[in-house]
């Protein structure tokens, strides 16, 4: 038997098309359209690919989005400069800072540079604070997307056994607090699981990893999650995106297909959903600001 397919591209279309809607309503109501400044240092194809991806879906969904583009050898100062413009910018209510940063470049001094209030990745100490407590001002637009692609295709989180594999700060870690926490009127991206996270100093991963009704694969390494690894029926999230020579391969071994109830595809999974979460705090940021 088959896993059934999370499909994220799917899914992704027709949030991007509520979104859609919510922006052009804004722009009837005389507001100013939510505006995204993406910042990409150096020419890295993977972010170039990215940022290229994030400003086409800003722009298919009506916000007006800005990408600025700077050299492998820009500053730590010269690029704290340009944050504390789009600070200050009030047609910008999302900053995006593309990671990885150029090794000349501290990428925590820049992640807390950047306004609280436009943090729409949600790295900044302060939201990741807010998160952890349960009061959200932003979801991190790749945990968001696997909850997401879960409770909307039916698959509820409550009272589950998860397995997070990976601690990352931007993946394994806000999935996992996300995953665990009480579901509440003013958080409801919230799972009530019971969370286990794994890593690469887990005894007996194999064995942790079969425990999970749904498996959340955020290792970085391809082809980690193998058959004999996941409960058979179980629900599967690819959220690897390892770039193997031009060709996008998941955390996530072929042969999973066989034996998980539902599988995420990479690509058309995790990626599209990010983007689309991306927009989703865009337009937040936008009311949070402007109203
Ligand atoms: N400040 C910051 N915020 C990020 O959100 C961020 C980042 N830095 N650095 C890199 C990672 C990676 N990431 C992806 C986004 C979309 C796809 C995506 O859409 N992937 C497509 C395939 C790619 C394609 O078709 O071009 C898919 O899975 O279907 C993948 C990966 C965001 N990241």
């Amino acid at each position: 038997m088959a896993a059934q397919r999370l499909d994220g591209k799917a899914l992704a279309a027709t949030m991007r098309s509520e979104i859609a809607a919510r922006v052009a309503e804004r722009a009837r109501a005389g507001k100013r359209a939510p505006g995204l400044a993406a910042v990409l240092v150096g020419e890295d194809p993977a972010s170039q690919q990215y940022v290229k991806n994030k400003h086409k879906a800003c722009q298919d969904a009506g916000l007006a989005t800005t990408v600025h583009r700077l050299s492998a050898s820009t500053t730590q100062a010269e690029l704290l400069e340009l944050v504390g413009r789009l600070n200050a910018d009030p047609a910008v209510h999302g900053i995006l800072v593309q990671l990885p940063l150029p090794k000349q470049i501290d990428d925590g001094a820049i992640i807390r540079a950047v306004s609280p209030n436009k943090d729409v990745d949600c790295f900044h100490p302060e939201n990741v604070g807010l998160l952890m407590t349960g009061y959200p001002r932003f979801y991190p637009c790749t945990p968001h997307g696997v909850l997401q692609l879960l409770t909307r295709n039916g698959i509820a989180l409550a009272g589950k056994e998860i397995v997070v594999l990976g601690r990352s700060n931007i993946v394994g870690k806000p999935v996992a607090v996300m995953l665990m926490q009480k579901a509440t009127a003013t958080n409801p991206a919230a799972g009530d699981a019971t969370v286990t996270v794994a890593h690469t100093r887990t005894k007996n991963l194999a064995d942790v990893c079969r425990r999970a009704d749904v498996l959340i694969a955020a290792a970085g390494v391809p082809g980690v999650i193998t058959p004999d690894m996941v409960k058979p029926g179980a629900a599967v999230v690819d959220v690897g995106t390892n770039n193997v020579d031009g060709r996008w391969l998941g955390d996530v071994h072929k042969d999973v297909e066989s034996v998980a109830g539902w599988l995420s595809p990479v690509p058309g999974g995790v990626g599209p959903m990010t983007i689309t979460m991306l927009l989703y705090n865009t337009l937040d940021a936008a009311k949070q600001i402007d109203g």
